[in-house]
């Protein structure tokens, strides 16, 4: 594949349930910032891949951060997650060419395993429009009737069959996702992941199946599922 890869890290979130005294990518796992076992398996993953990480203008944390020994390039966090993707593939202008490859990929998830990467890569790397790592729902899945995130009662059951759950990385050629998430946000369309920007441009990324232990730290308890994690994946490794 004779296209450059470009890793952009979302990065610059309060992390706000979390309820920590600092974002969530800054707080210890394993005895290492979450930040720098993220940086470490992209680079791991894919050494010859440049970083463009997306940080909060007013983040004090990260001069403390050990630096991946990769490319890298500091892009200015916006409002929202897709903001701050939006700011980090207009760093690129100029830098990237239309047909490169682009992987965003959660600061949130350090526990990516360099395998999948390097699966989606693979899988993708022929494929015009792009995909996801992501995971097929294992549970019945209920639909509540309010938006209480602690007790609601069940609206309706919503087939399983057929859904996934989005990870990341998520894989789009530049100017795909350039054109397709610029457009998208013109139009206020509410977007939480780059694929739904390519869908919405009438695109159907492909879905890459990836591991369960890809989770994204969000909650409180998520910290100590990923250290879980990572000691697993260290045991298997031995
Ligand atoms: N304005 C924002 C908001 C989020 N993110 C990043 O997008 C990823 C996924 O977002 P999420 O898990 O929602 O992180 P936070 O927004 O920090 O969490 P919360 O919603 O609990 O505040 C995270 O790596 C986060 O750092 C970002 O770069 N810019
Ligand atoms: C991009 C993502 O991780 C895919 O599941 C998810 O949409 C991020 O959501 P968040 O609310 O910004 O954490």
């Amino acid at each position: 594949m004779n296209n450059r890869i470009w890793f952009i890290v979302p990065a610059a979130g309060t992390g706000s349930r979390m309820q920590a005294d600092r974002p969530k990518q800054y707080l210890s796992l394993a005895g290492r910032p979450v930040i720098e076992h993220t940086l470490q398996r992209l680079t791991q993953a894919l050494p010859d891949a440049a970083v463009v990480l997306c940080l909060n203008p007013d983040d004090p944390w990260w001069p403390d951060i050990s630096t991946p020994d990769c490319e890298l390039h500091l892009a200015e966090g916006g409002k929202e997650r897709c903001d701050s993707v939006l700011n980090g593939l207009n760093l690129l202008s100029g830098k990237a060419a239309d047909n490169d490859w682009i992987l965003v990929h959660d600061v949130a998830r350090p526990c990516v395993r360099t395998d999948d990467i390097r699966n989606l890569v693979s899988s993708l790397q022929d494929d015009e429009t792009g995909g996801i790592l992501a995971l097929p729902v294992a549970d019945t899945m209920k639909r509540a009737a309010d938006q209480n995130p602690c007790v609601s009662r069940i609206e309706k059951t919503v087939d399983r069959n057929q859904m996934w759950h989005a990870l990341t990385p998520q894989m789009f050629r530049y100017g795909l996702l350039k054109s397709c998430l610029e457009r998208a946000l013109a139009e206020g369309v509410q977007i939480t992941d780059e694929a739904s920007a390519v869908e919405w441009g009438g695109y159907q990324p492909a879905l890459i199946k990836g591991q369960r232990d890809n989770l994204k730290i969000t909650h409180p308890d998520d910290l100590w599922f990923a250290e879980l994690f990572l000691n697993a994946q260290q045991a298997d490794s031995e």
